[in-house]
């Protein structure tokens, strides 16, 4: 516990953040919009709770998820609204490219979480840029090195944030959202991704 602890700088994000691989913009929205936000997005999203298979065995996704955009690569994808193109348009110029789809997901608290992973599916190419935004609880967002796990970072990831997983991040690292023990409100993540 105290080594995770002794990764954060008094800011809240580990000390030398590659920022090859991440950029880190707090605030990107305002707190009242991004207030505003948080409940249209609990509110007004047909959310499903899907099932993965581990080594033959069924596991409910613990959170709760929905795909907008204009792919027809993803089954069941939803098209953008109003609120979704805004956020869309605001960080296309931060990311430098055009996204058409956009994965939802909803933390409803301490518990929900996503395991480590790498977003790295063939039909968005081995080094895709994937543009995220947060509202509600901050939570922490880890990365590890896939070759040494000791190698690892966090970001805080904050109401109203920006963070842009750059081109190498995908190949060479991954990322989760750990459970939290402490009591955790409601978070809503949009990671914005270019389906090709
Ligand atoms: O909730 C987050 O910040 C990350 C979500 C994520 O990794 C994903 O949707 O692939
Ligand atoms: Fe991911």
């Amino acid at each position: 516990m105290m080594e995770q602890l002794a990764l954060f700088s008094p800011a809240g994000q580990s000390k030398g953040l590659p920022k090859h691989l991440l950029d880190y913009q707090p605030g990107m929205i305002g707190t009242e919009e991004s207030d505003r936000l948080l409940t249209h997005f609990i509110d007004n999203t047909p959310w499903k709770q899907t099932k993965q298979k581990l080594w033959d065995k069924e596991y409910v996704t613990p959170r709760l998820t929905c795909w907008y955009g204009d792919t027809e690569k993803i089954a069941g994808t939803l098209p953008w609204t109003a609120e979704l193109r805004a956020i869309r348009e605001t960080v296309e110029p931060l990311a430098g490219i055009s996204f058409n789809s956009v994965l939802l997901n909803y933390y409803r608290d301490g518990n929900d979480s996503v395991a480590w992973h790498s977003d790295k599916e063939s039909i968005m190419g081995t080094q895709p840029i994937i543009a995220s935004v947060s509202f509600g609880e901050v939570r922490n967002f880890d990365i590890r090195n896939k070759a040494d796990h000791s190698e690892k970072y966090a970001v805080r990831l904050e109401h109203g944030s920006f963070l842009l997983m750059k081109s190498g991040l995908q190949e060479g690292w991954e990322h989760r959202i750990a459970k939290s023990a402490r009591p955790m409100k409601a978070r809503i993540n949009l990671t914005f991704r270019l389906v090709i």
